[in-house]
């Protein structure tokens, strides 16, 4: 739903809406987690979702995912209204969603090649050669080596772990993947592998990526735009350059505290330029 208010698109002009969330409220009984919260993810972006620890991070893309109620508001998937769909239209857009989940969790009894295939067996109906072939492309998209297929997760690094994770949430080819902290655990040169990854992925694939995340590291060098959660709601949304002028102190000081220091300032330029290759 393109509408003519500011949307903060990193170039200023009107993006498409892939995800647009609206006025929503989730509480766990008494604890209202999130109140009040609005939200666009623009097609082709790499937006980063920060947040201080228990802000409702998970909260929001679990509720994205249809697996927390909301109390209020609305969200909007490709312009459908997740309150309005049909059961049929929810198994479209779950096949045209992907999920990276924190730790990657991966079925620790099936192969690479088989956990690649599980979303294929749940939505699609291939005949197993093809479904090999399209896994191992998966494989090698992600940069795994190809004997990687045969392996159980217990025999991967970390690294290669997030990476197969990352095959199985493109398993169906997605317009949008959502990756839970996808860096975390992974060592610097790991991470900014991986981050080179999803941007390549984004540039050649024009995937919009969701991605929650603390690393710094990330959100310099891959993030087109950020999107700051706090007091249940998201407090402020805009390119990172923008976020180093934010005075709002939770922002500020995770923006520009010790640890931000020691970023590259290099590196704030490429917030300017949505869809650059890394
Ligand atoms: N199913 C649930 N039932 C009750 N409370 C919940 C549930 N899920 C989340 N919460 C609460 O919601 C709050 C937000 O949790 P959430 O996991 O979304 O935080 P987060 O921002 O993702 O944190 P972190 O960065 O540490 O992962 C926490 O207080 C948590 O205890």
């Amino acid at each position: 739903m393109a509408t003519s208010m500011d949307t903060g698109a990193p170039d200023g002009t009107d993006h498409d809406i892939v995800l647009s969330v609206r006025g929503v409220k989730v509480a766990f009984g008494e604890q209202v987690v999130l109140d009040g919260l609005d939200l666009d993810v623009y097609r082709g972006e790499i937006l980063g979702f920060v947040g201080a620890s228990g802000a409702g991070k998970s909260v929001l893309l679990r509720t994205v995912l249809g697996l927390n109620k909301k109390q209020a508001g609305t969200i909007r998937l490709f312009g459908v209204d997740l309150d309005n769909v049909t059961d049929q239209e929810r198994v479209s857009l779950d096949m045209r969603m992907g999920m990276l989940f924190q730790h990657g969790a991966l079925f620790s009894g099936l192969t690479v090649i088989e956990n690649i295939q599980v979303p294929m067996r749940e939505y699609l109906d291939l005949p197993k050669p093809l479904m090999n072939e399209l896994a191992r492309l998966k494989i090698e998209l992600v940069g795994l080596p190809a004997n990687a297929a045969s392996k159980y997760p217990s025999q991967l690094s970390g690294g290669m772990i997030k990476r197969a994770a990352l095959a199985r949430a493109l398993s169906l080819d997605p317009a949008i993947v959502f990756l839970d902290e996808p860096t975390s655990g992974l060592d610097p040169i790991g991470a900014a592998e991986f981050d080179e990854l999803v941007a390549k992925l984004r540039d050649t694939m024009g995937l919009t990526v969701y991605m929650v995340t603390h690393d710094l590291d990330s959100l310099f060098s891959v993030c087109d735009r950020v999107a700051v959660l706090g007091q249940k709601r998201v407090l402020v949304e805009g390119p990172v350059s923008y976020m180093l002028t934010v005075e709002e102190p939770w922002v500020k000081s995770y923006f520009r505290g010790k640890r931000a220091r020691q970023i590259d300032p290099a590196a704030h330029t490429k917030n300017h330029t949505a869809g650059a290759a890394s």
